[in-house]
């Protein structure tokens, strides 16, 4: 949610023209009814389905009926998976706590006056608060120098109470990210940011001691969903230090064969068309259309971007880079936005604190 520009919210219109991940124009549905057709069997009549029958006839009635039975895509409810690693997280926290009277502790840094990092910030404390977790929180003003930063970084990497440290990104354009990362010590990098982890996440035969968690979050719901990742053909759209690079070293960690495409990438649609598994992570509004999949792929849907909507209190609401709409008729499984990978970032974060806690405190 970084810049609030606001978009129209129907997959129909292209949202920015100008990258070539975008398709050049959209006739909502039809491209999508002819990769349905495809993957047919006929069970089922048209008569099963009393109210499809005016449609059915203008084209097939069997294969119409069917169509609607067997590509009701999997919603992969992100908020119930959250909910259920928070309560084995507060349960996992309670025993150490019993156990040996330790309790984890995480620093989050928020730098300037963003109101989406505010609300992050306040949503991971309030997290913190519901498992267990002791938090930490230092509000830097948005004229700060990266020494005051620096400094902040430095206190909590001393202080042994602290087993999570995290800086909220983005941040204000005079700091440097890059310097502001590698200052989190490796052991406190809940983040998973740190050159060092993602170095050996990159490598083979390395362990990183934190993955970064919206990344994490993903997998997690392939896992937890029973989806099959190895031997698979994914797609992860976007190459964001984040979110895009990770998922694909991950994907790749889990034996898939992995493909990242960006905005420089020729054809992309032909490419993400061929994957088992579509991670989206680039921030553009319903750009991956419903014709782009390949029937029956599994879509993790990372982006989370604005849409005006004067009905919603906010006046705004959040949709995925994926047109949901489209991609519930083709794929096997889709993540919803809101409500899908989303709370799984945060829980995530609770669950690289806890494990940080253990680890520090050799507590099995
Ligand atoms: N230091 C970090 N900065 C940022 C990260 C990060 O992992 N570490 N990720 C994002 C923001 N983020 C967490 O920090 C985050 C984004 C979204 C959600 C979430 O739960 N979204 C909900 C919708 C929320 C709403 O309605 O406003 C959803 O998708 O269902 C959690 C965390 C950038 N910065």
């Amino acid at each position: 949610m970084a810049s609030m520009t606001m978009i129209p919210a129907d997959c129909s219109s292209s949202t920015a023209a100008t990258t070539r991940l975008l398709p050049m124009s959209c006739h909502k549905g039809k491209a999508l009814h002819f990769s349905r057709w495809v993957s047919l069997s006929n069970r089922l009549t048209a008569s099963s389905f009393p109210s499809l029958s005016f449609k059915a006839r203008a084209s097939s009635p069997l294969i119409s009926a069917k169509i609607v039975i067997e590509n009701a895509a999997k919603v992969i409810d992100g908020k119930e998976v959250a909910k259920q690693i928070r309560k084995e997280i507060a349960v996992e926290i309670s025993r150490m706590k019993d156990a040996i009277g330790v309790v984890p502790g995480l620093a989050v840094i928020l730098v300037g006056d963003r109101k989406d990092s505010a609300t992050y910030v306040c949503n991971k404390k309030k997290a913190c608060e519901a498992v267990g977790i002791n938090s930490f929180e230092v509000h830097v003003p948005e004229n700060s120098t990266e020494q005051e930063l620096l400094d902040s970084i430095s206190k909590f990497n001393e202080d042994p109470s602290v087993h999570g440290i995290l800086v909220q990104l983005p941040l204000p354009s005079h700091m440097n990210e890059e310097k502001i990362l590698n200052a989190v010590g490796i052991e406190k990098d809940v983040d998973g940011f740190h050159p060092l982890n993602i170095g050996r996440l990159a490598m083979r035969g390395r362990e990183p001691l934190f993955v970064p968690c919206t990344p994490k979050g993903c997998i997690e719901l392939l896992h937890r969903y029973g989806i099959e990742i190895k031997g698979k053909r994914a797609v992860v759209i976007g190459r964001s230090n984040i979110v895009g690079m990770p998922a694909a070293l991950l994907l790749q960690r889990e034996d898939a064969t992995v493909t990242i495409v960006h905005s420089r990438t020729k054809n992309p649609e032909d490419i993400i068309k061929q994957a088992d598994i579509v991670i989206s992570a680039v921030g553009q509004a319903n750009m991956v259309r419903g014709s782009w999949l390949k029937p029956g792929a599994v879509v993790i849907d990372v982006g989370i971007n604005p849409v005006e909507d004067a009905e919603s209190p906010r006046g705004y609401r959040l949709i995925g880079d994926v047109c949901y709409e489209e991609a519930i008729e083709v794929a096997s499984a889709v993540t919803p936005v809101p409500g899908g990978v989303g709370p799984m970032t945060i829980a995530m974060l609770l669950s690289n604190t806890l494990s940080s806690a253990k680890r520090v405190h050799n507590f099995r």
